[in-house]
């Protein structure tokens, strides 16, 4: 099972990373699924959409959770909801440049990108994308289906719900909690707990209005 190829569910950029920092550790990738024909990943071979996993028998392939973006967190989680209810797997990707402490504790189908920096004491939920120099320090906590975006710093004991998006370059000081499926903008400086489903942003950032 270990040396089982990969697939790759979803053909857009954050599918790209991920075939790149995949071959980085030498895995052997299957191919991709997308329901869209000209979906271009290059040198990975499009398998066609998500039916293609129909033929594969689950214990034979690990998955990969290819989707990304901000608006998706819905769509990335029910791929992998609805994958792992049918027995697959998914598996973690760590760059090989990440900076990670030794007790971290991290779920299933969590993706480190390159650059990251994730201290002691933090856990990172199942499904959670911590992207392209991120900065995580002590005693974060981070639940399934979340998106930190790439160069967003969080200071200490920052505890973040499920299906968040931490928008690009935020900041967030020491012990804010943010509550389910909130959307935080980029460039904003959290200084403030937020309620669950509340999109803010700004310096410092403020509510905007409910995300649903
Ligand atoms: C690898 C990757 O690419 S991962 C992707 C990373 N990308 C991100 O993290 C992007 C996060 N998205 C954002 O920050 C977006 O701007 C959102 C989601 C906050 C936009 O929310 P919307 O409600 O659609 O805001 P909208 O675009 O209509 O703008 C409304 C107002 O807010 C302002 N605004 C929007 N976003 C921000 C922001 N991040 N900071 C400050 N002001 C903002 C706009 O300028 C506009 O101001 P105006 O009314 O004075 O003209």
């Amino acid at each position: 099972m270990n040396n089982a190829p990969v697939i790759i569910i979803g053909g857009g950029g954050h599918a790209k990373v991920l075939a790149d920092c995949l071959r980085l550790q030498s895995c052997r990738i299957m191919g991709f699924t997308d329901w869209d024909e000209t979906a271009l990943i290059p040198g990975v071979k499009r398998l066609g959409d998500d039916s293609f996993l129909q033929q594969v028998e689950p214990s034979q392939v690990h998955l990969v959770n290819g989707i990304g973006s901000v608006r998706s967190l819905e769509l990335r989680k029910n791929i992998f909801d609805r994958f792992k209810a049918l027995g697959f797997h998914f598996i973690n990707i760590i760059h090989p440049s990440v900076l990670i402490a030794n007790d971290v504790d991290l779920a299933e189908g969590t993706q480190i990108m390159a650059g990251a920096i994730i201290q002691p004491g933090c856990q990172i939920g199942c499904n959670t994308i911590v992207n392209t120099k991120v900065s995580l320090d002590h005693d974060c906590r981070i639940s399934a289906h979340v998106h930190i975006s790439p160069g967003s710093t969080l200071c200490g004991g920052v505890i973040i719900d499920e299906s968040v998006h931490i928008g690009a370059g935020s900041t967030l000081i020491q012990n804010i909690h943010i509550g389910a499926q909130s959307l935080i903008g980029a460039g904003s400086v959290v200084i403030k707990d937020v309620s669950p489903g509340q999109k803010v942003f700004g310096v410092p950032a403020k509510v905007k209005e409910a995300t649903q």
